[in-house]
């Protein structure tokens, strides 16, 4: 597969496969409320099993299959991506793929202090850290498990001084942490990284997720321009999540992911591979399609390939603009987030 460059595939609704995410592991050290909640992933809860999971070599197989249908990003996600052993080797791995651009890395900080520079020396372009309050209470409330915020904040830092790429994610719950809009805003901006406000979703099934508890992005934008006036920026690339703003007279940016209130799935590029090795085209599928049994029977590359492609020109899946049309959408059982990484 190497020579010539990449086939380009469409699904149903013209949308190129551009993104693939990967969930290297259905485990977290967090037990966020909106994600994970304790009472249901208690200590009896059954996570994957080793062999279950798919390995590094299988991993990167199946990249570099994704990469030869057009993929240039991927986004290393979990769970806990930075629970799974040895984690900087797949990214090593992957870095020598062809045609892959951007490796990123989706976390909630905690282990980024052990990790960071590891992680920079084996090829990782970029870390886009969780961090949904700068309140120590609030932060434990929602993490379920206690930890403090300067953890996380350890955790960006490390991923400074090891020289990455760093994004903060925030989703904002009505009630639950909608003071720390701003105190996240002023934080951010003075430390020059990017702050991307996320829009509560009703990812899974187990979250209690209602649409009163959203803050729409205008919303917030609104509160942040009284402040601190920002101004639009053209996107970086063809389906881009976030829409861009920066503080005016500075070069720093704040974001805006609308996915309740303005849907973006006309655009939406992305793939995701599970832990244990099944293909999604949709954050809110119901199911995936199998690759690891085929994987492991012994299927060629090209027969891997086939399968891939089709499932993308069979993808039609517009989850978050049906839903904006027609709540009924919203009672049908979902993939959990943990699962597939969001
Ligand atoms: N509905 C929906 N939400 C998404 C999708 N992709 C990302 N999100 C939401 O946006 C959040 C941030 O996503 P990221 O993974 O940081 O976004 P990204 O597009 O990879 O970010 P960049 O590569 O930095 O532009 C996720 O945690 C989800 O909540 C998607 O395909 N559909
Ligand atoms: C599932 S986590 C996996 C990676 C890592 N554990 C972390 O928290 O960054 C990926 C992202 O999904 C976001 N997320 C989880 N549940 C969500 C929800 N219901 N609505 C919006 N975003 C959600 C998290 O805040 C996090 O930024
Ligand atoms: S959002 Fe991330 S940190 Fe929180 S429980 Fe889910 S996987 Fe863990
Ligand atoms: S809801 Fe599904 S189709 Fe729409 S943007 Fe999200 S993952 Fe893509």
């Amino acid at each position: 597969m190497t020579g010539k460059g990449p086939e380009h595939v469409l699904d149903r609704l013209k949308r190129p496969l551009r993104d693939l995410r990967i969930s290297v592991t259905d485990k977290c050290n967090f037990r966020c409320r909106y994600c994970m909640p304790e009472e249901i992933f208690g200590p009896d809860y059954p996570f994957l099993p080793q062999e279950k999971l798919l390995t590094f070599e299988e991993m990167t197989r199946l990249v570099r299959i994704f990469a030869s249908l057009g993929v240039k990003k991927i986004r290393i996600t979990g769970g806990e991506p930075l629970l799974r052993r040895e984690l900087p080797t797949l990214i090593g791995m992957i870095r020598k793929l062809e045609g892959i651009e951007d490796i990123a890395l989706t976390t909630n900080g905690s282990l980024l202090p052990k990790f960071a520079t590891q992680l920079k020396a084996a090829g990782l372009n970029r870390v886009t850290v969780s961090l949904d309050s700068l309140d120590d209470e609030r932060f434990g409330k929602i993490n379920g498990r206690g930890f403090k915020v300067r953890d996380v904040l350890k955790g960006i830092e490390a991923a400074e001084e090891a020289g990455l790429g760093i994004k903060i994610n925030m989703v904002v719950q009505r009630g639950v942490n909608d003071q720390d809009i701003l105190p996240m805003a002023r934080y951010f901006r003075e430390k020059g990284h990017i702050l991307r406000f996320i829009e509560f979703m009703d990812v899974g099934n187990s979250n209690g997720w209602r649409l009163e508890h959203v803050v729409p992005s205008r919303e917030i934008v609104k509160m942040i321009n009284t402040e601190m006036p920002i101004e639009p920026v053209d996107p970086n690339y063809y389906g881009e999540v976030a829409s861009r703003y920066r503080y005016k007279g500075t070069d720093t940016e704040i974001g805006f992911i609308s996915s309740v209130t303005e849907a973006f799935c006309s655009t939406c590029t992305r793939a995701r591979l599970s832990a244990e090795g099944a293909l999604y085209t949709c954050l809110f599928a119901t199911a995936g399609t199998d690759l690891r049994t085929p994987l492991r029977q012994g299927e060629t590359d090209e027969q891997l390939k086939k399968r891939i492609v089709d499932v993308w020109h069979k993808r039609k899946d517009r989850y978050s603009e049906e839903r904006l049309q027609n709540t009924n959408a919203l009672k049908r059982k979902k993939v959990e987030m943990y699962h597939i990484g969001g």
